[in-house]
């Protein structure tokens, strides 16, 4: 099967270092370790609230890090700014709620006004490559293609959070989905809340090339080192993929 690319989140790792407010641990060395240990990206979110990732992480990140930029954002002014003076490789347009612990599901794209088109034509004009999370329903989906994106990345949150059990018809949900995105003319891309039991299911979906796992991935180095997640994730991901 085709190769699927492991972008790894380290938002938390700046989350870590804010509660004590210095510079450790610092986000670029574990996203350095994690291109070592095998990631082919590193992916960051720039909150409105700056709550973990901050402006001084994104440059760094992309003038220290030698791997492809993913970054993540709320389609406003400041970011867009932010992201054309950047230059990331990669932009992904995201919902944001300033109240909400984490993303709660997709962009609402087909009731988006004017700004969510034109974030897409200034970035995608830029040369950045431009996503749309999104929940894996054909209309957002094929909006997203209208608006001029090149990919969506389809939200799992709902079913990484389902009792494995429960799986199944949310999957399906997303194979759908992930055919409908390539149909369309875009690539697909998946993440949210994936960790090592629920990697599986997506990594299968021959139509998905990429996906971004941070939170769980973080967390599980606390256990055992970032490079050894980082290399079990991979292993997972190459498995469910046919080796
Ligand atoms: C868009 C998405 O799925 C996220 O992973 C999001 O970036 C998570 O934000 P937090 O890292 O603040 O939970
Ligand atoms: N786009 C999803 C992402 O970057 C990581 O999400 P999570 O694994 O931290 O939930």
């Amino acid at each position: 099967m085709n190769h699927l690319v492991l972008s790894i989140n380290v938002d938390h790792v700046a989350t870590l270092r804010n509660a004590r407010g210095g510079h450790f641990p610092d986000p670029v060395a574990a996203a350095q370790r994690c291109i070592a240990a095998g990631a082919e990206g590193i992916t960051i979110h720039l909150r409105e609230d700056r709550r973990h990732i901050r402006d001084r992480d994104v440059e760094r990140m992309k003038a220290e890090v030698a791997a492809p930029l993913n970054l993540e954002m709320a389609a406003t002014e400041e970011m867009v700014a932010i992201a054309l003076r950047v230059m990331p490789h990669a932009v992904c347009l995201v919902p944001e709620k300033r109240q909400e612990l984490t993303t709660e599901g997709g962009l609402d794209v087909l009731n988006a006004g004017p700004g969510l088109a034109e974030a897409v034509k200034r970035l995608a004009g830029a040369g950045i490559r431009t996503s749309l999370f999104v929940e894996a329903d054909a209309a957002p989906i094929e909006r997203a293609a209208a608006l001029g994106a090149a990919c969506v990345e389809l939200h799992t949150g709902t079913y990484a959070d389902a009792a494995p059990g429960d799986r199944a018809p949310i999957l399906a949900r997303l194979r759908a989905g992930a055919a409908i995105a390539v149909g369309a003319g875009l690539e697909c891309h998946a993440g949210h809340g994936l960790d090592y039991g629920s990697i599986g299911g997506i990594a299968a979906i021959p139509e998905v090339t990429e996906v971004s796992i941070g939170h769980f991935l973080i967390s599980q180095s606390v256990f055992e080192g970032i490079e050894n997640a980082v290399r079990r994730m991979r292993a997972l991901m190459d498995a469910a993929r046919g080796g």
